[in-house]
C-alpha cells in the first residue's frame, strides 16, 4: 500500500484548465506535471527555459518535492531537468518552474497542457553537524571519483 500525504496546491489562473499533477498508475513514485505555457514553447537546441507549471504547493514540513525529467522525453527528444533533481522546499510559495534543458538534436515543442516532468514527494532529514578534530578511518579512506575501478 502506498502511503498518501495530503499536500495543497493553488492553481494559478494561467494554469486554469489544465489538469492537476497526476501518477499514471497506481504505484507510480512521479506524478507528471503540465506546461502553464500559453500555446506553446520552443526549446531550441542546446536552449534552457524555465517552463512555468501555473502551481503553488504547501508542502507539508518534513517532506520535500523533487523535480525530475521525463525517461520518455530524455530518450526520444535529449530534454531534461538541468538541475535534476530540482527541489521544491517545504517553505517555498511560488509558482513551480521545471527548468528543461534541450540536449537533443532537433527544437523542441511544448505544448500547453504537456507533461514534462515528474514530481515525487520525498521525506527530508536535517543533518545536525557535529564539529569534531578527528574523523574515523575506513576502508576506502580518501579513494573516490573511480577508484574501485570500472569491472
Ligand atoms: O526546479 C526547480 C527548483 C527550484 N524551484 C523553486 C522551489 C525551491 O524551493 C526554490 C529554491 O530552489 P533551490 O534551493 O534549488 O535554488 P537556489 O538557487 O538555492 O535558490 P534559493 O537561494 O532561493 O534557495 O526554487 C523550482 O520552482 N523549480
Ligand atoms: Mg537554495
Amino acid at each position: 500500500m502506498v502511503k498518501k500525504i495530503d499536500v495543497k496546491v493553488k492553481v494559478l489562473k494561467h494554469a486554469e484548465g489544465i489538469d492537476l499533477p497526476a501518477y499514471q498508475t497506481i504505484h507510480s513514485s512521479g506524478m507528471d506535471i503540465r506546461a502553464a505555457v500559453e500555446k506553446q514553447v520552443i526549446l531550441k537546441k542546446g536552449e534552457v527555459k524555465a517552463i512555468e507549471t501555473g502551481l503553488i504547493f504547501a508542502i507539508p514540513e518534513g517532506f520535500e518535492i523533487q523535480i525530475r525529467p521525463r525517461s520518455g522525453l530524455a530518450l526520444k527528444h535529449g530534454i531534461t531537468c538541468l538541475n535534476t533533481p530540482g527541489t521544491i522546499d517545504a517553505d517555498y510559495r511560488g509558482e513551480v518552474k521545471v527548468i528543461l534543458a534541450n540536449l537533443g538534436k532537433e527544437d523542441f515543442v511544448i505544448e500547453r497542457g504537456m507533461r514534462i516532468a515528474q514530481a515525487v514527494l520525498c521525506p527530508v532529514f536535517q543533518a545536525n553537524l557535529i564539529k569534531v578534530d578527528d574523523i574515523d578511518s575506513t576502508e576506502r579512506g580518501s579513494g573516490g571519483f573511480g577508484s574501485t575501478g570500472v569491472k
